[in-house]
């Protein structure tokens, strides 16, 4: 029997079946388009590679020194990204003996419910949401922090960023409202980097645990190729997949008993014990004057014996606190996050200065 025409099929049904709810779409660059404009650098390159292999050593436990994931709770102005990067750039040679600095270069903001969602999203926070953009200024400025000598972090959100950014990134987050998703476990089991888990919202280990095992698999899934090409995708496993506490559930969980338990149930499931403390968020109960306590009582772990805690994350900014964002967008203050509060440079400054004192003493006690 003769099948008939789709177009056939589409009127016979009186209704439209397919793309119901979208407005419309709008083309996109494609990954290799974006590279092409903006092309990796061999400073760069160079910068990522040492930036990755300093990330897995300390997770082997091959070089002990700490993990410092810090910076702004998202990137909305580049200008002062870089401002941000030359602070900690400055202070970078002083703590690298017992720190290694990662910048916190968030692009893309999970919400809660609804609100911006970051400078890829929409570059000019205007309801814009010119994607080609956001992506091609993203990369340029991880090239530039790179370029300067800092590595960076970030969290992988959109499926399809890694193949836009992804050779510039030296550790990478699933945030703790994506980390039960099967996509995002598919996203980080390929990707190039290093991948920190956080534990859920709701404060659970289990989720991030069954999450760290998955992205150890190799998995097959749907994806783009460089050229924009729909592709099957098949990855070979991350084996640095690692635990990240952020606290939740009303409460935290950097403190010495919750890091043991996390401890055990990283043993029970097999894994390295390998943890990053998130200072913000659950644990400093989303007050950033808590997050240098927080930091302060991690260093103290450390420096009496404890061996799991790999690293801490702050969010940082040039300025303290956050801001709304205005509709008149000059009336935006300058280094003042426009998502979570942050803590301001000169206390970040101080924070990490006094656990590069006490780590060094250690170190020179040991
Ligand atoms: O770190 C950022 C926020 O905590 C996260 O994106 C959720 O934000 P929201 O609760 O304001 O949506
Ligand atoms: C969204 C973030 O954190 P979490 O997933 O822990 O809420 C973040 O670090 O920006």
């Amino acid at each position: 029997m003769k099948q008939p025409e789709l177009n056939e099929v589409k009127r016979s049904a009186g209704f439209s079946l397919e793309d119901v709810n979208i407005e419309g779409f709008s083309p996109m660059p494609t990954p290799a388009e974006i590279k092409t404009t903006a092309p990796l650098t061999e400073a760069a390159a160079a910068n990522v590679a040492k930036g990755r292999t300093a990330v897995k050593n300390i997770l082997d436990g091959q070089d002990d020194r700490l993990i410092v994931i810090t910076g702004p709770c998202s990137i909305h102005d580049p200008k002062a990204a870089l401002d941000y990067a030359e602070r900690l750039l400055s202070i970078s040679d002083h703590i690298s003996e017992t720190i290694f600095p990662i910048m916190r270069v968030y692009f893309e903001k999970p919400r809660t419910v609804a609100g911006w969602k970051g400078f890829i999203n929409d570059p000019h926070m205007d309801n814009s949401f010119n994607m080609a953009e956001g992506m091609l200024e993203a990369r340029k400025l991880l090239l530039k922090i790179n370029e300067m000598g800092l590595a960076v972090g970030t969290e992988a959100l959109d499926p399809f960023s890694p193949q836009y950014l992804g050779e510039l990134i030296s550790w990478y987050a699933i945030g703790a409202r994506t980390t039960e998703s099967q996509t995002h476990r598919e996203m980080a089991s390929g990707l190039s980097a290093p991948v920190g888990f956080k534990n859920g919202t709701d404060g659970l280990l289990a989720t991030s645990i069954n999450a760290i095992k998955a992205s150890l698999h190799s998995h097959y899934f749907l994806g783009i190729y460089e050229n924009g090409q729909s592709s099957i995708i098949k990855t070979k496993g991350n084996a640095y997949s690692h635990l990240v506490l952020r606290g939740g559930g009303g409460r935290p969980n950097f403190d010495t008993v919750s890091i043991m338990l996390a401890e055990k149930e990283l043993e029970k499931a097999g894994l390295e014990k390998r943890i990053i403390v998130d200072c913000s968020h659950g644990n400093s109960m989303k007050n950033p004057a808590l997050q240098p306590f927080v930091l302060k009582d991690c260093i103290t772990q450390i420096v009496n014996g404890n061996t799991s805690i790999c690293g801490v994350m702050l969010e940082s900014n040039i300025h303290e606190g956050n801001q709304p964002i205005p509709e008149d967008l000059s009336q935006l203050k300058y280094g003042v996050s426009v998502t979570d509060a942050c803590i301001d440079w000169e206390t970040t400054e101080h924070a990490l200065r006094q656990a590069h004192r006490k780590l060094l003493d250690k170190k020179l006690n040991d």
